[in-house]
């Protein structure tokens, strides 16, 4: 199978997504280099297994299906593309990416956004409550994090329309278009098993619910968020837009990936120890109209998703198909690796200079954002996840 170097999506990154051309429904795919292989076509004559799986416009009841299913079917997949005795009757089978469109991989059941980057929290804490302790004495004891708006979650490449909100004024608040529309740029892990009302998930059993992981732009109004997010956390800010990856990344091809995550101390509670390594070698890429002004480290993050897991299950909250867990911003130590503009630009005070001369605090309309991210692979290609697209449409009059 030729696989051009630099695709993302060699043969041992296999990624799902929902794809469709021009005219047909919905399906699902795997991408293999710059083309996608349909998995209800496999399924139809006879290649794969279960054909409810794949003629489906989600990716809900095959993430339901579990691991025991999973396996099979990605091995099955690489000896499909492996295997020159399939050649003739997989080749029908692939489509050019560039012909098909990309849809919302997953339905989402519910979003939850962390905040697991010390980097991110300490400035955050910083700008927004200056004076004080950057972080909250709860910050270090458990992986802090707070519910946002599963509906509102988009599939890359949906225009992000300014939002409009209340924000602080002199002497009286304002309703207006936000003037600092910013980008965060984040990793999110999906459910596929669900868990059962009062019985906590163990970090353990990580591999046992996850099906895979992808990339998020948590779109973020920072003004609208400075006056309302106090005592309750983020709301309106944050909920009229989140963009995801058109791939999700099973588990398994995150293997030559995995790291040992940066020593916690204090050692956590017993429900947050996790004795696997369950840091990611991660690196994002964040570009503003095609110039690249952040790389964002997520080997770095404090909280590791597992923990993420424990912790959103530790009261026995059920986990339900198509669960969305974001990592929270992920930023590094240096200034060229902090993963929002607000962090990038200090809170608009410091712009930034584009390679092309031009200058930025927040976002403008007409802005594009790009997110991506590589990760190591067993082979030279690194693992991809797809471009997080997102363009800035003006705030309807
Ligand atoms: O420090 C705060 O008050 C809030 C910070 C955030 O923007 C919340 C958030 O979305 C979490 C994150 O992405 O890390
Ligand atoms: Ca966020
Ligand atoms: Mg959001």
């Amino acid at each position: 199978m030729p696989v051009p170097e630099g695709s993302g999506f060699g043969v041992h990154n296999l990624p799902y997504g929902v794809f469709s051309q021009r005219g047909e429904l919905p399906r699902v795919g795997v991408a293999i280099g710059e083309q996608v292989l349909d998995l209800a076509e496999l399924a139809s004559s006879g290649l794969l297994a279960d054909r409810r799986w794949f003629a489906a416009g989600s990716l809900n009841a095959f993430m339901a299906a579990g691991r025991a299913v999973w396996q099979p079917t990605r091995d099955r997949v690489i000896t499909l593309l492996t295997d020159m005795s399939y050649r003739d009757e997989v080749e029908p089978a692939l489509y050019p990416m560039s012909d098909v469109e990309l849809h919302m991989p997953f339905e989402v059941a519910d979003y939850v956004d962390f905040y697991s980057s010390r980097e991110h929290a300490t400035n955050l804490g910083r700008i927004l409550r200056p004076g004080g302790e950057p972080l909250l004495p709860n910050w270090t004891r458990l992986p802090v994090g707070y519910h946002g708006r599963a509906g509102t979650v988009v599939p890359s490449g949906t225009p992000i329309v300014r939002p409009r909100g209340q924000r602080k004024g002199e002497p009286e608040p304002v309703f207006g278009p936000t003037a600092k529309l910013d980008v965060e740029a984040e990793v999110g892990f999906v459910i596929g098993v669900p868990s059962a009302l009062g019985r906590p998930v163990s970090t353990g059993a990580f591999r046992d619910h996850v099906f895979g992981f992808v990339l998020v732009n948590d779109w973020s109004a920072r003004d609208i968020q400075a006056w309302e997010y106090q005592p309750l956390g983020p709301f309106l800010a944050k909920s009229f837009a989140t963009s995801v990856s058109p791939w999700v990344v099973p588990v398994d091809a995150l293997g030559a990936a995995r790291v040992r995550p940066p020593e916690q101390d204090p050692e956590p509670l017993p429900y947050l120890r996790c004795d696997e390594p369950w840091g990611l070698d991660l690196t994002l890429r964040i570009e503003l109209n095609g110039q690249v002004v952040s790389r964002p480290p997520f080997a770095g993050m404090y909280w590791t998703a597992p923990q993420q897991l424990a912790h959103a299950t530790a009261n026995g909250a059920a986990l339900r198909t198509g669960d969305l867990m974001a990592s929270g911003t992920v930023s590094g130590p240096r200034r060229e690796q902090r993963g929002s503009l607000i962090e990038l630009t200090w809170n608009g005070t410091e712009p930034l200079e584009l390679p092309d001369g031009t200058k930025r605090v927040f976002l403008e309309d007409g802005d594009t954002v790009r997110v991506t991210a590589t990760a190591p692979s067993p082979d030279v290609d690194p693992i991809g996840f797809g471009d997080v697209i997102g363009t800035v449409y003006p705030s309807p009059a």
